[in-house]
């Protein structure tokens, strides 16, 4: 198969640095980028095929990692994001000019609130943490993608190491699931 999945992937996996303690990201403006600092490394980093989330050109999926909010600063030309749907649980803040996505924010109670999801490819500087597993497989093909393509793309993943699943992680989805049951007085709240 000649498509990319994402060029963080398509090569095999480049391992994190342990001792990552942050960097920057940049939009693809070709001047007055957006700028977002991050003081510390990813985690939960992983390959998307949903469709909202920002994928780079010819790329069938995103990698979005996350990081608490306060490890988070947006330190340079923050006047060109906007929120591209502020009813989205993760309010995905783009550059209006290049489009790329700098950081979503969930600002609604939800299980993962605190943590601002990101990309790290927009970084200029390497070592973050490398994808630990593909989420939302199959949807690739709600956005044209065609099914009989679709076993040959896990397979892909599964040769550079990663599991493959057609929602999150069950660590993720359990966590989730937790949240959920404690909202809804199923589960006791303290856990
Ligand atoms: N099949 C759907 C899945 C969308 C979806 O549920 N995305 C996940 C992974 S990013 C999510 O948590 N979305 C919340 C949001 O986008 O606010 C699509 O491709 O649009
Ligand atoms: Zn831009
Ligand atoms: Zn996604």
């Amino acid at each position: 198969m000649g498509t990319s999945l994402h060029p963080l992937v398509d090569n095999g996996l480049k391992k994190g640095d342990a001792n990552k303690s942050g960097g920057k990201l940049y939009c693809h403006c070709a001047s007055n980028k957006v700028e977002v600092t991050l003081t510390g490394d990813v985690a939960h980093n992983h390959a998307c095929g949903c469709s909202k989330c920002w994928k780079p050109s010819g790329a069938l999926f995103s990698v979005v990692g996350v990081i608490p909010v306060d490890q988070l600063h947006v330190t340079a030309n923050g006047n060109k994001l906007h929120i591209i749907d502020k009813s989205a649980a993760i309010q995905r803040n783009a550059c209006k000019e290049c489009g790329v996505h700098l950081f979503g924010r969930i600002v609604t109670e939800h299980p993962f609130k605190g943590l601002d999801f990101v990309h790290v490819e927009l970084s200029d500087s390497e070592g973050w943490q490398e994808p630990q597993f593909a989420a939302f497989v199959s949807s690739i093909i709600e956005q044209g993608f065609e099914p009989e393509g679709i076993d040959a793309v896990r397979k892909r993943f599964k040769e550079v190491g990663l599991e493959t699943y057609d929602v999150l992680s069950p660590p993720l989805m359990d966590l989730i699931a937790t949240f959920t049951g404690k909202k809804n007085g199923k589960l006791p709240s303290k856990l």
